[in-house]
């Protein structure tokens, strides 16, 4: 009973599309109007998928109790139920007495002609010790908190550490659209369902990404159950990418990383691969914008300038020697180094004090330079409202930052309802980009970068929990500030810049500290190809 070990470490696995609910029961809709496939074929596609997924992890056959709600996620587990006792399990079934609809009633049926269905109880649940549990509960169609028995099905079910839990779609009570919990709070909790096994169709949703999502889907596998064609293209598609997911490489867009491809066909020139400026503070507070700057470097601009006040530059004397220093005093003198057309990408923020980026910030935006806006500068943002930005600008906060900024946005996030969808990280980092006309990356292990035009990538990084240390959002923003350098687009440099950032802490492991992603980096362009 040993499930295999989580596939970690290819940087090449997981950007794949992301469908919200609405978009996944729209292809399925238009799939079954095609009539080239019913939805009875999808079901028992579905549910093979699971049973297999199954049966390669625990390849000996033993105990599997299979709890099925009153939808076509039930309907799924129906099938489960069929194809694991055709291999061999013993099974045994709870369901619910009411009609679903057709193709999950067929699916009944046909369980029915083999085995029993006991009624779906906290007491049948508890009659009979399982090797494994099956929740086939509820799926994209939850659409309100579990009441009564149901709830006390799941509670008892996220308390029971002792069954392996395989969860069809998802572990029942997940939103998927924004990874919450219907009715809970939108924190962790001791009880909340953690499955082993979540084997999800077609394409991962929000909810497998983000917020709780990803602790309690466990191993995420992405079933094919010929969905394809009916997948039509979206104008801006969201796309996401996490670690814990494999995709086929017909499914990987050419996004992220292959943004890196175009910015190397630039030529050798250092020139050609950018100019970065990244502003620095006063004496004695240098540390962050020197990772920045560091990160930069290693993320491939030609060439990067620290600049601090001038009373500062003796701080900076130390290696990198590849580093050019420049005293920036005020707005005035960084409106005359921004004179100079060469320098393509400024970070202003990291270590840089509040007033300090408060005064440099309208020279940067007069300047209209693609720019990574972090830390400080993001405070003194606040004061002044988000409004004015342009579309070159990246703005990186994290949730306190991001609160200070748009406190409306951020009161919605934290809300809990007993009915679905939560309002998610998406709609706030899109609402945020469109009201402040810049690209948005909402920092944290569920990384949401959005674009001004909707576009939008979540990166999920749930495994690299050592990434959360002090000056590795100075080093993200020198990467993407790299990137941008380069000539990437901004979308597609906040997007690369997470992944580089959480591949570069992957492969450096735990007792990683900030100074120790710049020099990762290298290793993790080289892994890409890049
Ligand atoms: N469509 C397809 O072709 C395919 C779909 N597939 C599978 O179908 C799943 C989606 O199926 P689904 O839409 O039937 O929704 P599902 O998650 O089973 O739950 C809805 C049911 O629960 C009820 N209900 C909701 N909330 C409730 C609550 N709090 N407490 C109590 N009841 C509640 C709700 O009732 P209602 O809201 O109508 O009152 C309804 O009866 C999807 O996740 C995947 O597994 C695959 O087979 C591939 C092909
Ligand atoms: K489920």
């Amino acid at each position: 009973m040993r499930q295999s070990a989580q596939k970690t470490g290819s940087l090449r696995m997981g950007w794949a599309e992301v469908l919200t609910t609405a978009r996944m029961r729209a292809i399925e809709a238009a799939a079954m109007a095609s009539g080239a496939v019913s939805g009875a074929e999808l079901m028992e596609r579905a549910g093979a998928a699971v049973a297999g997924a199954i049966r390669l992890r625990w390849p000996r056959p033993g105990r599997a109790l299979v709890l099925c709600g009153p939808g076509n996620n039930g309907g799924d587990g129906y099938v489960v139920a069929r194809h694991l006792a055709q291999a061999g399990w013993r099974l045994r079934v709870l369901g619910m007495d009411n009609t679903p609809g057709p193709d999950a009633a067929l699916m009944k049926q046909r369980w029915a002609a083999i085995g029993a269905i006991a009624p779906l109880t906290l007491d049948q649940l508890r009659r009979k010790p399982a090797d494994l549990c099956v929740d086939a509960i509820f799926g994209t169609g939850l659409t309100r908190a579990p009441k009564g028995e149901i709830a006390a099905i799941l509670a008892h079910l996220g308390q029971d550490r002792a069954t392996e839990l395989v969860a069809v779609d998802c572990p029942s009570g997940l939103c998927l659209d924004s990874g919450g919990f219907l009715g809970r709070p939108r924190e962790a909790a001791t009880d909340e369902l953690r499955a082993r096994l979540t084997v999800a169709f077609d394409s991962p949703k929000p909810g497998h990404l983000l917020e709780r999502g990803p602790d309690c889907c466990g191993e995420l596998v992405i079933a094919d159950i010929g969905l394809r064609r009916w997948r039509e293209a979206a104008v801006a598609p969201m796309i996401g990418v996490a670690p814990s997911f494999d995709i086929p490489d017909s499914r990987r867009p050419a996004h992220g990383t292959a943004a890196l491809d175009k910015a190397r066909a630039g030529g050798g020139h250092k020139f050609t691969h950018g100019h970065a400026l990244v502003l620095a503070g006063g004496f004695g507070h240098g540390g962050a914008a020197r990772l920045a700057a560091r990160a930069a470097l290693r993320a491939g601009a030609g060439l990067v300038t620290l600049g601090p006040p001038r009373a500062a530059l003796i701080e900076h004397s130390g290696p990198p020697d590849a580093l050019m220093r420049r005293g920036v005093d005020d707005a005035d003198a960084l409106a005359a180094l921004l004179a100079d057309a060469r320098i393509s990408a400024v970070v202003l923020g990291p270590g840089c004090g509040v007033e300090r980026a408060a005064a440099l910030l309208d020279p940067l935006l007069a300047a209209e330079r693609p720019c990574v806006l972090d830390a400080d500068a993001v405070t003194a943002l606040a004061a002044r409202g988000p409004g004015g930005l342009h579309p070159a600008c990246v703005l990186t906060p994290h949730q306190g930052e991001f609160a200070r900024v748009f406190p409306d946005l951020a009161a919605k996030l934290a809300e809990t309802s007993p009915h679905g969808p939560f309002y998610s990280r998406i709609d706030a980092a899109r609402e945020a980009a469109a009201r402040s006309g810049a690209t948005l990356l909402l920092k944290g292990p569920d990384t949401v970068i959005a674009a001004p035009d909707g576009q939008l990538r979540i990166h999920s990084a749930f495994d690299v929990p050592w990434l959360a240390t002090a000056g590795a959002g100075d080093v993200l923003s020198g990467i993407i500030a790299g990137l941008l350098a380069r000539g990437l687009a901004p979308l597609d440099a906040a997007a690369t810049g997470a992944l580089l950032h959480a591949a570069a802490a992957r492969r450096f492991g735990p007792g990683l500290i900030a100074d120790d992603l710049p020099d990762m980096l290298p290793a993790v362009l080289r892994d890409l190809g890049a």
